[in-house]
């Protein structure tokens, strides 16, 4: 066991060569993490067992046990995280699964992580305000013990789902205004997520989106998880700062010439979450993932997980899977890190001391 500031963690098994040194060097970036999503079984079943309300509840108790079941659909996917959503219902259950999570990730060797989550409400119990206070806490707690040689910089994104009423939408986003108000190093932007089949989010979500970026938020972009020509175009043209998955963007998956030209234009980074997309049955195979036309013509993307407790991946398998499937060299592996350093949400400074870890990391491979 290793301690990390206030985390405890266990040194995984490396799962490659690249896998080894990431934990060492600790250098890689998490771009697309929502927190319910990555919560850990060890971490899903410690928290149902704490909560005496839950363990007498049988339908959440069976909902567990199927949480790591194979998904065979997008629509599966989301009532997983139902079950991640039962036994985060306090602010200390949310402070635990923070933790775990930004401990999870630090153990596989990541040195910057941008987590995202829904402000959720549970009456009697636990407001939004609340809720965003005790993962802010969690992140000023675990930060506050970087040292040289442990660290880890983490900054929260505040999610909108898009299956949730408008109203639902305006108190995030207004959430999200106010926490980076509160805490500009740690509240950095907002996500669109949630159910694609659901949301009017060209009429009712965009505008908010608007607002949330003239107050100096970030925004992130779930887009085009399915086909969807008319939305797809408007959030294209929306020129967000990043957008997640863009799998049915290019012709052959659903989208068309126009989408594609669009996206290659706008320069945006796509996040690619490769397990996630074929588990969830929205891309086929990995071999046909449209990762290959990005690495093709050079249009930016950032390697992420998605949900790794949902899915069972993790940054490094990530990697090693891209590596395997696409047969890329470390020294192109290294490229994908600095592109995603360089499409993140850190600062100058920070950007500039997670270049340095990679040199460090390609110097001591003799990379360059
Ligand atoms: C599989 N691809 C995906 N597409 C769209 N939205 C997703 C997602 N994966 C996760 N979420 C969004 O993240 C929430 C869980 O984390 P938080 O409670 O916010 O921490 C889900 O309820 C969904 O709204
Ligand atoms: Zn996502």
């Amino acid at each position: 066991m290793k301690c990390l500031g206030s985390l405890t963690f266990k040194f995984k098994q490396a799962v490659n060569p690249l896998a080894f040194v990431c934990y060492r060097f600790r250098f890689t970036q998490e771009l697309h993490a929502h927190l319910n999503g990555s919560l850990s079984e060890d971490t899903l079943r410690d928290l149902f067992m704490e909560n005496p309300d839950l363990k007498s509840d049988e339908r959440i108790k069976s909902l567990i046990s199927s949480f790591l079941l194979k998904s065979r659909s997008l629509e599966e996917c989301f009532k997983k995280f139902e079950i991640a959503h039962a036994v985060t219902v306090t602010p200390a259950a949310v402070k635990r699964a923070t933790k775990d999570v930004i401990s999870d990730f630090a153990a596989d060797g990541v040195a910057y992580l941008e987590l995202r989550t829904t402000p959720r409400s549970v009456p009697g119990i636990m407001s939004k305000s609340e809720y965003v206070q005790a993962v802010v806490d969690t992140i000023k707690d675990v930060q506050a013990f970087n040292s040289s040689d442990k660290f880890i910089i983490v900054k929260l994104l505040l999610s909108i789902n898009r299956q949730e009423s408008p109203i639902e939408a305006e108190e995030n986003v207004r959430k999200a205004i106010e926490a980076n108000a509160a805490y500009p190093d740690i509240v950095v932007g907002v996500d669109l997520s949630g159910n694609p089949k659901y949301g009017d989010v060209v009429r009712n979500i965009l505008p908010l989106l608007t607002e949330a970026r003239k107050s100096g938020l970030k925004v992130v972009l779930h887009c085009a998880e399915i086909p969807n020509e008319n939305e797809v175009e408007e959030m294209l043209k929306f020129n967000a700062d990043r957008l997640g998955h863009g799998t049915c963007v290019h012709p052959s998956y659903g989208g068309s010439e126009k989408l594609w030209r669009l996206l290659l234009d706008s320069k945006t980074p796509l996040e690619v979450c490769l397990t996630s997309n074929v588990k969830c049955k929205t891309v086929e195979t990995y071999e046909n993932h449209h990762l290959r036309h990005l690495l093709q013509l050079q249009h930016p993307f950032a390697i992420s997980t998605d949900d790794k407790g949902v899915f069972s991946t993790s940054l490094s398998k990530e990697f090693e899977l891209a590596a395997k499937t696409f047969n890329l060299s470390s020294l192109e592996l290294c490229n994908c890190v600095a592109m995603a350093i360089n499409a993140s949400f850190a600062s100058t400074d920070e950007k500039n001391e997670l270049m340095s870890k990679l040199s460090a990391f390609k110097i001591e491979r003799g990379l360059g």
